[in-house]
């Protein structure tokens, strides 16, 4: 089946990782907000995912500014013995719009299964928050030609009793591990083609047209030189900024590639 016309705004995401001292954040967060100029924020979503002791900082900052403050991680229980974890509701409070669910380094260093990931999108749609999930394979998954079906079964599961009306609030975050941190990037046919079997795999799960309304962002090492061309992409909608986003001039130059 073709890919219907996509009338989707792109969706750019800075994630800050256990990145920066509070001042720096508080830094960034201004540098952005004076950045993104009135042309561009029509064109483009941004959000951007602070460490959790910043993030009332950088809503503050941020207060009155298109860009919307994301949180890296939250648990799905409303509170209670839960030792270092941070609730939903606690993130609301603060300002926060959006959770970031399923990144690698959460799957592979802290050990997070796609059942927990699954529990997390539902809590957080449940909130009321938006939700961005990252899936995406490893180097040897993909050498051994298993991409596609590892990205589907993430994405699958990860959405698994998400309805079709709360769809239109989660972004997809391709994200291949192998490109993360590295320096390696996807060559823009490769993110194009995951990026078209990520969304056959919404279209079988939703049907074309929710399928079709999904932003589907690409992370892994995206820099102001490759983002125009990853960009391109038919189902690419957008990126999720790592080491690039710490930067205020990287990360807007990525913005404006984007609008
Ligand atoms: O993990 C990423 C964003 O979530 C990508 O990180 P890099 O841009 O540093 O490769």
């Amino acid at each position: 089946m073709p890919t219907p016309t996509p009338t989707r705004r792109p969706h750019i995401g800075g994630n800050w990782k256990m990145n920066l001292t509070l001042d720096a954040a508080r830094s960034l967060a201004a540098a952005l907000r004076d950045g993104v100029a009135g042309a561009t924020q029509d064109r483009v979503d941004v959000t951007v995912f602070p460490a959790m002791p910043h993030l009332a900082a950088v809503a503050d900052t941020l207060k009155g500014s298109p860009i919307a403050v994301g949180a890296q991680n939250a648990y799905f229980q409303p509170d209670g013995a839960f030792t270092g974890e941070t609730s939903l509701s606690m993130l609301s409070d603060l300002g926060v719009a959006s959770v970031l669910v399923g990144h690698s380094e959460r799957r592979h260093v802290l050990g997070e299964s796609d059942a927990l990931v699954n529990e997390k999108v539902l809590a957080a749609l449940e909130a009321g928050l938006d939700v961005t999930l990252a899936i995406g394979e490893k180097l040897e998954q993909r050498e051994n030609g298993r991409t596609d079906a590892v990205n589907a079964g993430q994405l699958a599961l990860g959405l698994a009793g998400v309805p079709a009306e709360r769809l239109a609030r989660v972004t997809v975050a391709y994200e291949p591990v192998w490109a993360i941190g590295t320096g390696r990037t996807a060559s823009p046919e490769d993110a194009q083609a995951a990026h078209a079997a990520i969304r056959r795999a919404l279209v079988s799960l939703y049907g074309a047209d929710a399928a079709a309304g999904v932003r589907i962002q690409y992370g892994g090492s995206m820099k102001p030189g490759n983002a125009g061309d990853l960009l391109a992409g038919a189902d690419v909608d957008g990126g999720l900024i790592g080491g690039a986003a710490l930067q205020s001039t990287d990360f807007l130059a990525i913005v404006s590639a984007a609008a």
